[in-house]
């Protein structure tokens, strides 16, 4: 399997946070697609304004790739967009690789997305778009995620410690890789 640790799951289940504990833990590098993509084009927002949907999702593929080449190289961490699972490029990516699903609830995101400030498909309603995204995306997150963890009760650094367990003993029993 090729190198790295692939973080998915819905709008504010953790993957930035949790990512960024797993890195500090383990040593290795942390990529995070957003942050990729809004360093070289600006924010999410404004991407969405001036191209809309497709113009994201186009950019947002090609951070991932390059995400993943850079992963192979020093077993970096990636915190994925959560809907990078949308593009059938990026599942076939992800899916080849070690790729967690954090698995959350409306519940539990509620209070980190009831203002939702720069995420453009939250705005108007964000509970009810959150779900209707969520239930759309599921089988995407479950089709693409060597592991599933429950992101719901633990902090970040619980989280990066659960996932580092679950990453060394794969690698235990693959002879030295993952
Ligand atoms: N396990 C957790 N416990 C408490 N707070 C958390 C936890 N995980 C994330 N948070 C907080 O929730 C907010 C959203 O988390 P984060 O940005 O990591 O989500 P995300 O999955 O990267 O979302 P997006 O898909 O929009 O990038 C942040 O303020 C973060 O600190
Ligand atoms: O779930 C989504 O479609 C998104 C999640 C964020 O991480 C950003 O990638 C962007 O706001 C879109
Ligand atoms: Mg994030």
């Amino acid at each position: 399997m090729p190198g790295g640790i692939f973080l998915i799951g819905p709008m504010a289940s953790g993957k930035t946070a949790v990512g960024r504990e797993l890195a500090r833990l383990t040593g290795a590098p942390f990529i995070d697609t957003d942050a990729e993509v809004t360093g070289e084009h600006g924010s999410i927002a404004g991407i969405f304004a001036r191209g809309g949907e497709p113009a994201f999702r186009a950019v947002e593929a090609r951070a991932l790739r390059r995400a993943a080449d850079a992963a192979d190289r020093t077993g970096a961490v990636v915190a994925t967009g959560g809907g990078a699972v949308l593009e059938p490029a990026n599942r076939r990516l992800l899916s080849e690789r070690f790729t967690v699903y954090l698995e959350t609830d409306l519940e539990t995101v509620w209070p980190r997305i009831s203002g939702s400030g720069g995420r453009p498909l939250l705005a108007g309603d964000p509970l009810q778009r959150w779900t209707d995204i969520f239930a759309a995306r599921e089988p995407f997150y479950r089709e693409c995620s060597t592991l599933t963890i429950d992101a719901r009760a633990a902090t970040p650094a619980e989280l990066a410690a659960t996932i580092d367990d679950a990453h060394r003993r794969r690698a235990e029993q693959h002879g030295g890789t993952p």
